[in-house]
């Protein structure tokens, strides 16, 4: 084993997930390459290294890394290039510079021990001041935890979350039981928590490992699959294959985890079910729920509802179809009312109606949908405010942790007459719950969505389960009223979803089809259809808002992450004035079109235009923005979402955003483009459904454009699978409905 000391003169390669870094080492005049895993590495660092010389074949001798530890800089060049590093907030290139030309070798000790001091420097202020030292002092903290964590192969990236969450604590933590990271550290997996306990000597079958394993897997069932349960079957065999341990052990950890209240095991129709806590009691909770308030004999409006449709029919000259008449009248008379159907059957036309009457009668009324585009669609329409749920039900969080509490519940219920929700396919279980927990019987519930599109992103078949429990009243609408000449984006939505393969390419129509050989040609149509042919069509629009490429998946040729690459360097292309940052595998750009991809409670904004607050708190998984600017000063982002409200982004929170040029249609869910391109390429057939391809086209308003091939286009139309979802709750709600505590309908 050689140690050496030197600094960091170059970064060849790193890869952020797990910190495999090859570096140039400057050591005196000779310059050495070093290979390894290492937690933080930045050009200027000076560093101890302790490895091995190895043999590369093509590269020639590289000191391979067993220990990397960082020392603090000592020759002015030295710290300069540390202090421009972009390592400790509030100094960039230039301001290392000043700082450097000032102090000399005794800045980092005025850093230190005497930062009030840093003002006599020109442009920083107490402020600044103030800041930098603090961001040094917690990279020393934070390095002492890095030092422990590379040790176990923890990247640079999530050695700072974990810092972040258990600050000082963090050895001792992780210690004693490292699957805790898993449940606290967004960003580490069940397998890096594995890794690290395995190389810490705990034991395959430890208790903590198998419990958090099984954890693990409910979890990601529940995420990736919208499961609200696995039958325990299910999960003992997928928890074989992740842990290698016998089963028995695995049903032992599954009983102490019942036992400690941390799942719930229920035998449903002679299957039993696993449960994680928040979707057993979101589930029981909204099963019960909503039948006391369908059960409920709400006071009845003493409406001639004859007469008000008609002064309505006469006010907008619309004659409504008896279907959305039955509709208008289940929502004023019952307690809980639902309505579906797909794209221009009347939903909006039929919400404006009873909002009508309502007002009129003087009820009061609330309008949510579950994201904010809808809510700002649903405002667009009715001209009225629209809120999302987590807002109407006055969203908040406590300091510190990551879940969000809703300041309406149970013991300070929503006082309104109605609500209506919108986009209700894309509710899960849980803000149904929350929802319900606010309202209480009496107040009117008019549920509004599409059923055939995908269920929600969250777990649970709320709509679906609601309306196959045959108790609350549903109106189904199935005539189309938006002019099938005018739109075959409507018509073909129709089609696909009965199964019949939508009309294609008609003259002055909106719905086209182009055929390609290979999906590298699609890739190539796609971009030329995104940066000329659509733009070309459409005089003065700006291809990045304009149009959304939407693909089923996310890996391959026409997956969302080659896609977002190859349309990034079309659309905002490296450029010298364009600040960027290279976040995971990809380099994120000012211009970029981005995605958050977790819903984040606490993320503060700021309202730049557009009417509500001035400020407040969350981004929700699936919001769509663009980069304003990269600050690589003060290591932040920031991004405008929905041309209304800014968010800057801290280090911590880089890795929630995602490029967007090009999104997953399940991600598309609940918006709306004007555009929309798609390919049609081969991808496994649990994915490539009918419900997918009719979700994806009923995004676009105006065009859509598909291109690949046809017989994988038919494939999908008559890919009818409707991807199973284990929910109990239509089976909770026939349950209490068999046990006859509700009154009959
Ligand atoms: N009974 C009717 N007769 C004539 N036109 C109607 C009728 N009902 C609705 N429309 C018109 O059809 C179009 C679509 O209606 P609306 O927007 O209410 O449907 P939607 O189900 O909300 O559609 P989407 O989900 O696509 O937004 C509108 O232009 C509306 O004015």
């Amino acid at each position: 084993m050689v140690e050496i000391e030197g600094v960091i003169d170059s970064i060849v390669y790193t890869n952020e997930s797990n910190g495999y870094t090859v570096a140039r080492l400057k050591k005196g005049r000779e310059i050495i390459t070093v290979v390894g895993y290492v937690p933080v590495i930045n050009e200027g660092q000076s560093v101890r290294i302790k490895g091995a010389w190895v043999n590369h074949p093509e590269y020639g001798q590289q000191l391979k890394i067993d220990f990397f530890e960082e020392v603090l800089p000592t020759d002015i060049s030295a710290i300069e290039k540390y202090l421009a590093s972009g390592l400790i907030n509030g100094i960039g290139p230039a301001t290392a510079k000043r700082m450097v030309d000032y102090f000399k070798e005794d800045t980092l000790d005025v850093i230190e021990y005497n930062p009030i001091r840093l003002t006599e420097v020109e442009g920083i202020g107490e402020k600044k001041a103030k800041l930098i030292a603090e961001s040094f002092s917690e990279q020393r903290e934070l390095k002492n935890v890095m030092v422990f964590l590379q040790t176990y192969g923890i990247s640079g990236a999530n050695a700072i979350k974990i810092y972040k969450k258990y600050g000082q604590n963090a050895i001792n933590a992780i210690k004693e039981n490292p699957y805790r990271l898993t449940v606290d550290v967004f960003g580490i997996g069940f397998k890096t928590a594995d890794r690290i306990a395995q190389n810490m000597g705990i034991e395959r079958a430890s208790k903590y490992r198998l419990m958090a394993g099984i954890k693990f897997v409910l979890a990601e069932y529940s995420g990736s699959g919208g499961h609200t349960y696995l039958p325990s079957d299910v999960l003992i065999d997928k928890c074989g294959e992740l842990l290698n341990v016998d089963k028995d052990l695995i049903e032992d950890s599954l009983v102490s985890l019942a036992l400690n209240k941390e799942v719930v095991l229920e035998v449903m129709d002679d299957v039993t079910g696993v449960y994680l806590m928040p979707f057993y009691y979101s589930e029981t909770g909204v099963s019960k729920r909503i039948l006391e308030m369908a059960a409920f004999k709400t006071e009845k409006l003493d409406v001639d509802m004859q007469k008000e449709i008609e002064e309505y029919e006469d006010k907008t000259g619309i004659e409504l179809h008896p279907q959305q008449k039955e509709a208008i009248k289940c929502a004023i008379e019952n307690g809980v009312a639902i309505i579906t159907g797909g794209p221009g059957t009347g939903k909006t036309t039929i919400i404006k109606c009873i909002i009508n009457i309502m007002e009129k009668y003087e009820v009061s009324i609330s309008l949510a949908a579950p994201t904010g585009r809808a809510a700002k669609r649903m405002t667009e329409a009715t001209k009225r405010e629209a809120k999302t749920i987590h807002r109407l039900l006055e969203m908040g969080y406590s300091e510190g942790e990551d879940n969000m509490t809703f300041l309406k519940d149970d013991s300070d219920p929503l006082k309104v007459g109605a609500v209506i929700i919108d986009e209700a396919s894309m509710v899960d279980i849980l803000l149904m719950n929350n929802l319900l927990k606010a309202l209480v019987p009496g107040t009117r519930l008019i549920i509004v969505g599409d059923v055939d599109q995908l269920p929600s992103v969250g777990p649970g078949n709320v709509l679906r389960d609601l309306i196959e429990s045959s108790y609350i009243p549903v109106v189904k609408l199935t005539e189309i009223f938006r002019q099938s000449e005018e739109s075959l984006i409507v018509l073909n939505a129709h089609r696909i979803n009965r199964g019949e393969y939508p009309y294609l390419n008609e003259k002055e129509k909106d719905f086209f089809f182009l055929s390609t050989p290979n999906q590298e040609d699609t890739v190539k149509l796609i971009l030329d259809l995104v940066k000329n042919r659509i733009p070309g069509f459409k005089d003065g629009i700006d291809p990045q808002k304009y149009i959304q490429v939407l693909t089923p998946m996310r890996k391959g040729v026409c997956g969302v992450n080659n896609l977002n690459i190859r349309l990034q360097e079309i659309l905002n292309p490296k450029s010298p004035d364009k600040d960027e940052k290279k976040i995971r595998d990809c380099i994120l750009r000012s211009g970029d079109k981005v995605m958050q991809i977790k819903n984040n409670y606490n993320i503060k904004w700021d309202r730049i235009a557009g009417y509500g607050d001035d400020e407040g708190k969350g981004v929700f998984n699936g919001d769509l923005g663009y980069i304003e600017y990269i600050d690589n000063e003060n290591n932040n982002i920031s991004v405008i979402f929905d041309d209304e409200r800014r968010v800057i982004y801290e280090a911590i929170n880089f890795e929630e955003l995602e490029l967007a040029y090009a999104v997953t249609i399940h991600k598309s869910q609940g918006s709306e483009f004007p555009v929309i391109v798609m390919p049609a390429v081969w991808g496994p057939p649990m994915l490539m459904t009918r419900n997918l391809l009719y979700t994806g086209i009923t995004r676009a308003k105006e065009m859509v454009v598909i291109a690949g091939s046809r017989k994988v286009l038919a494939g999908m139309v008559d890919n009818n699978r409707i991807t199973k979802r284990f929910s109990g709750l239509k089976h909770r709600m026939e349950k209490l409905i068999d046990s006859g505590i509700f009154a009959a309908r």
